[in-house]
């Protein structure tokens, strides 16, 4: 859906402080958060139906930036750690702009038309800074002529995940619903010391780590990054398939490993397998060209010890990788979902010490991408179900589409899941009737399963 109009701001932005004096520091960003990958902001939007209160707002954001202080605070590239990114926690503020949207409605919105454009980007107060000059935080609320609002975050990635940016969200919501929102505190703490990730002082690379290793040069890493430039060849056209709770149930049984019940897979496994199939089927490269999966995995609980005093709100995941070939992963669905498995099963606590010292060692690399499909799973992480004060949202999404595919949660059906993720447009048709192999029938079967509209009112 394109945006057409303009954004209309009455007022320059203002810059919203803690409503407290908050600890005055240099923040410490673990190799997790200061990556070049990392390195721009994540930019989201939620729509509602409803009006919100841009006071209420405001003094609400204001009360959770003293526990939420990294911020309100600036990015610098520390002269003691050679470049390397901390937060200047000096309670700057805040970026928050207000504006108004003739024209357009927060039902555009819905009926399955939320694919985001490139238009898009005038719901987001555009700051002409670098990275690090912006304020890790911008927020733009945008007026619509419906009633409706439309509530914009761009927040710095190497500053926070998405469990991190759940859990600031939800603080900022509980407080714009409280009476009293000097008296509203986070359910749990915070956590921001990211100390518990620093490195090894003597940095150990136990794993081969193919998730940032380029093709070493030669024949095949010549073939590959050739083929490869043909999987990402623009122009690049969006494409967001919804898996239905009954999709997804399906799909874990079409890529279960075996017929028997001990070895099931995850819906994420499932939709992991079948998505990442789905890419290379339809973008049919050679089929002994080596194809990885890389995908983001959650690590708060899987090191030793666990991040749990609090909630750790640095970036708490790491990159996982599966390898195969286009013709291998065309034949099999099991045998895909076998192997999102058992990448998964490879990230421990010794695994992620080991990312954190190639990113010391390796200060500046970044994920190889040849020949590669990236998904970062966002469902089940709160992000999505948040109230201030105008009702829960009608839409949640990025304010882009980008070659990394992303599972987005789906409002009304939190076993369900959006695949969105951009590919060449030749290939976009072709992607998204890939995705719906082998579902066709679920849809019917669900219907017939609907209760009859007359049922029951006859008497
Ligand atoms: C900065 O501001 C932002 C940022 C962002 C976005 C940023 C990012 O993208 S950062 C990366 C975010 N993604 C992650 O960190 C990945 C998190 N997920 C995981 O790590 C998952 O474990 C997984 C690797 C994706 C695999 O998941 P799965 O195979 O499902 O395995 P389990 O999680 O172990 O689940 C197995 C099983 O357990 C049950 N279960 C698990 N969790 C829940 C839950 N929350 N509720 C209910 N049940 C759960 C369930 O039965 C699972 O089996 P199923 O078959 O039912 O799936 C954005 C915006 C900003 O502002």
């Amino acid at each position: 859906m394109e945006i057409v109009g303009e954004c209309i701001y009455n007022n320059p932005p203002v810059l919203v402080t803690p409503s407290k004096p908050t600890p005055k520091l240099a923040l410490y960003l673990s190799n997790l958060d200061d990556q070049r990958l990392l390195h721009f902001p994540i930019q989201y939007i939620y729509v509602f139906t409803g009006t919100l209160d841009m006071d209420t707002l405001k003094v609400a954001l204001s009360r959770v930036l003293v526990d939420y202080y990294p911020l309100a605070g600036r990015l610098r590239a520390s002269n003691e750690h050679d470049g390397k990114l901390i937060i200047d926690c000096n309670s700057e503020g805040v970026l928050f702009a207000e504006g108004f949207l003739p024209g357009l409605t927060a039902g555009d919105f819905i009926l399955g038309h939320a694919k985001p454009h490139k238009s898009w980007k005038k719901l987001l107060y555009k700051d002409e800074q670098s990275f690090v000059c912006t304020p890790p935080l911008v927020v733009q609320v945008t007026h619509l002529s419906c009633g409706g609002t439309i509530l914009c975050t761009a927040i710095a990635h190497c500053v926070s995940d998405a469990f991190g940016a759940a859990h600031f969200l939800r603080a900022w919501a509980r407080a714009a619903m409280s009476e009293d929102s000097e008296l509203a505190h986070p359910a749990v703490a915070p956590c921001h010391d990211r100390r518990a990730l620093a490195p090894r002082c003597t940095p150990r690379i136990a794993f081969a780590h193919p998730e940032y290793t380029a093709a070493s040069g030669g024949d095949d890493a010549s073939a590959v990054a050739e083929a490869s430039s043909r999987l990402f060849a623009p122009p690049l056209s969006p494409v967001s398939v919804t898996f239905t709770a009954a999709h997804v149930a399906r799909l874990k049984k079409l890529y279960a490993p075996s017929a028997s019940p001990l070895e099931q897979c995850t819906s994420f496994e499932a939709l992991a397998a079948h998505v990442w199939r789905a890419w290379v089927r339809a973008l049919d490269p050679p089929a002994s060209l080596p194809i990885k999966l890389l995908f983001t995995m959650g690590i708060r609980r899987l090191v030793k010890p666990e991040l749990s005093g609090g909630c750790y709100c640095g970036n708490g995941f790491v990159l996982a990788c599966a390898e195969s070939t286009a013709g291998q992963l065309a034949a099999s669905a099991p045998d895909a979902a076998r192997l999102v498995q058992e990448t998964k099963q490879r990230v421990d606590d010794d695994y992620v010490r080991s990312v954190i010292d190639l990113l010391e060692v390796r200060r500046g690399c970044l994920p190889d991408l040849a020949a590669t499909f990236t998904i970062s799973s966002l469902t089940r992480q709160g992000l999505e179900d948040i109230d201030f004060g105008a009702g829960t949202p009608v839409h949640f999404g990025p304010l882009t589409s980008e070659v990394y595919c992303l599972f987005l949660p789906v409002i009304g059906d939190p076993r369900g899941a959006t695949a969105l993720v951009s590919v060449p447009q030749a290939a976009a048709d072709s992607f998204e009737r890939c995705c719906h192999d082998g579902l066709d029938d679920v849809d019917v079967e669900d219907k017939n399963q609907l209760p009859n509209i007359g049922d029951g009112m006859a008497s």
